[in-house]
């Protein structure tokens, strides 16, 4: 059973700069799901390419069965670890679906780590990200923001019914964040 943490916030909150920190120094392991998307986008021969590229561009959400089968391959990959950090997913009704069906009995949610940030220091940390990534942009960061709005921002109420958000108030500096996300995995591991 792999036990899992979902790391959730708008575009740019700092996901993925904190889940580098808790990998270096808590012993879980980081799946973005982005990061994954890009690297099958890129990957020679997938079949996938252009659809996620089209999803990417735009701020729209990958089908389910694409990222999942991404996650669990990499989880798979990784053998026995204390637990994995999946970043920037679920991020819709359709991946939440998808989740429970292909991972019952296979994984188990500790809880979901919330980095919550003003949309504005958001966009600006975005367009100042310098990672060449082709939704860094006013445009795809507008649909974005509106998708999160939308569709995320939902999952992590859904969770929130169940007692499992941890936010963390992400627009201070990556070593205030950092500490308070420490203490919220050392309260979990109790
Ligand atoms: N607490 C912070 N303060 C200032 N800049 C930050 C902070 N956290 C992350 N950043 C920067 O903001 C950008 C987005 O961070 P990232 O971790 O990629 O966010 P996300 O994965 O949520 O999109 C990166 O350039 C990162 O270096
Ligand atoms: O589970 C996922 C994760 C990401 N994405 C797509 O990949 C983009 C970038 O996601 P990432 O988490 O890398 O963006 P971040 O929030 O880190 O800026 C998203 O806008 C979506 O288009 C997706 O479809 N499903
Ligand atoms: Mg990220």
């Amino acid at each position: 059973m792999h036990n899992v943490v979902f790391v959730l916030g708008p575009p740019g909150s700092g996901k993925g700069t904190i889940c580098a920190k808790i990998q270096e120094n808590l012993n879980y392991v980081h799946l973005s799901a982005g990061d994954l998307l890009r690297a099958e986008r890129q990957r020679e021969g997938s079949e996938f390419g252009a659809l996620i590229e089209s999803h990417i561009r735009n701020g729209s959400i990958v089908p389910v069965e694409i990222t999942c089968s991404l996650l669990e391959n990499a989880m798979k990959a990784s053998g026995d670890v204390k637990g994995f950090l999946v970043d920037g997913f679920p991020r819709n009704e359709d991946n939440l679906q998808g989740w429970n069906k292909q991972m019952e009995g296979k994984a188990l949610v500790q809880f979901v780590l919330f980095l919550s940030c003003p949309v504005p220091i958001c966009i600006e940390r975005c367009l100042n990200r310098g990672q060449g990534r082709t939704d860094d942009n006013e445009e795809s960061l507008k649909k974005r923001v509106e998708t999160y709005n939308h569709q995320t921002f939902p999952i992590i109420e859904h969770f929130e019914k169940s007692g499992l958000v941890r936010e963390v108030k992400s627009e201070r500096s990556v070593d205030e964040v950092y500490a308070d996300v420490v203490k919220v995995f050392e309260q979990d591991n109790q």
